[in-house]
């Protein structure tokens, strides 16, 4: 790991609802490349996210990130009524940009998701899987330092999924940290540097992707991975 991780968390602990949902997590990004985020079903992966976006306030325990410009894409895409051009525009505002360049950013990243024909389309009326393009193109558009995806490609077609995977692996390419939630562990191994298991609340295991999801050392680790594709032991036995 680099000196300067761009994600820094120590000793998170979080209840809600009345359980505990963190539990004494330390996490470190690294600032380059992409570091996914596995683990089962609860284990605390949206909140985990949640907080490093501020969204959540941890009850103890310290999280500190690089300065930088920041893009989070939702598990469930977060849109507006209005056009598909217009939502991705609305994520550039805060950069303060010359309205020309603004429109060049958005044209591009709708063309970049295939979108371009839906420009002025009503976004809530998309597809779920058109409008997680929609969110990643907002993202793209945005060239944030680092990029928090929950689940990016979770309802897209193969042809959609590469779409957006090349994008992932180009915005990694051109400088901005990925931190990628998946349970597509093909992608994971085909995207991610370093990975992290997350298992009630806890890092249990970090390391370079291949290792940890060919040679996990944990036991936790090992349930997860190996209960991932519980069809496989039926496919051999048939
Ligand atoms: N606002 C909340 N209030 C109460 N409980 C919550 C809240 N948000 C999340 N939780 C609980 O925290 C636990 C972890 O949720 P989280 O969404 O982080 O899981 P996850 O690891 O992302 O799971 P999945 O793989 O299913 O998406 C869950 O049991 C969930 O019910």
């Amino acid at each position: 790991m680099s000196a300067e991780p761009v994600i820094h968390l120590d000793g998170v602990s979080l209840t809600l609802g009345g359980r505990p949902i963190l539990d004494r997590l330390s996490l470190e990004v690294a600032a380059r490349g992409i570091t996914a985020l596995i683990g089962p079903n609860g284990a605390g992966k949206s909140v985990t996210l949640r907080v490093i976006d501020g969204l959540l306030r941890p009850d103890t325990g310290s999280v500190r990130l690089a300065p930088g410009r920041r893009a989070f894409v939702f598990q469930r895409p977060a849109l507006v009524r209005a056009s598909a051009a217009a939502n991705v525009a609305l994520g550039l505002i805060p950069l303060d940009l010359a309205r020309r360049e603004r429109a060049e950013r958005t044209e591009a990243a709708l063309a970049r998701v295939g979108l371009s024909e839906r420009a002025s389309d009503a976004a809530t009326r998309f597809s779920g899987g058109e409008q997680q393009r929609l969110v990643l193109a907002r993202a793209w558009a945005m060239q944030p330092d680092l990029l928090l995806l929950d689940e990016p490609t979770a309802s897209l077609d193969p042809a959609a999924t590469e779409t957006i995977e090349s994008l992932i692996v180009e915005m990694a390419g051109a400088g901005t940290a990925v931190l990628l939630v998946s349970h597509n562990l093909g992608q994971v191994a085909r995207l991610a540097d370093e990975t992290v298991v997350l298992s009630a609340g806890r890092a249990v295991e970090r390391g370079p992707t291949r290792s940890v999801l060919f040679s996990p050392r944990t036991a936790e680790a090992r349930a997860y991975l190996t209960g991932e594709l519980p069809w496989t032991s039926f496919a051999a036995a048939s």
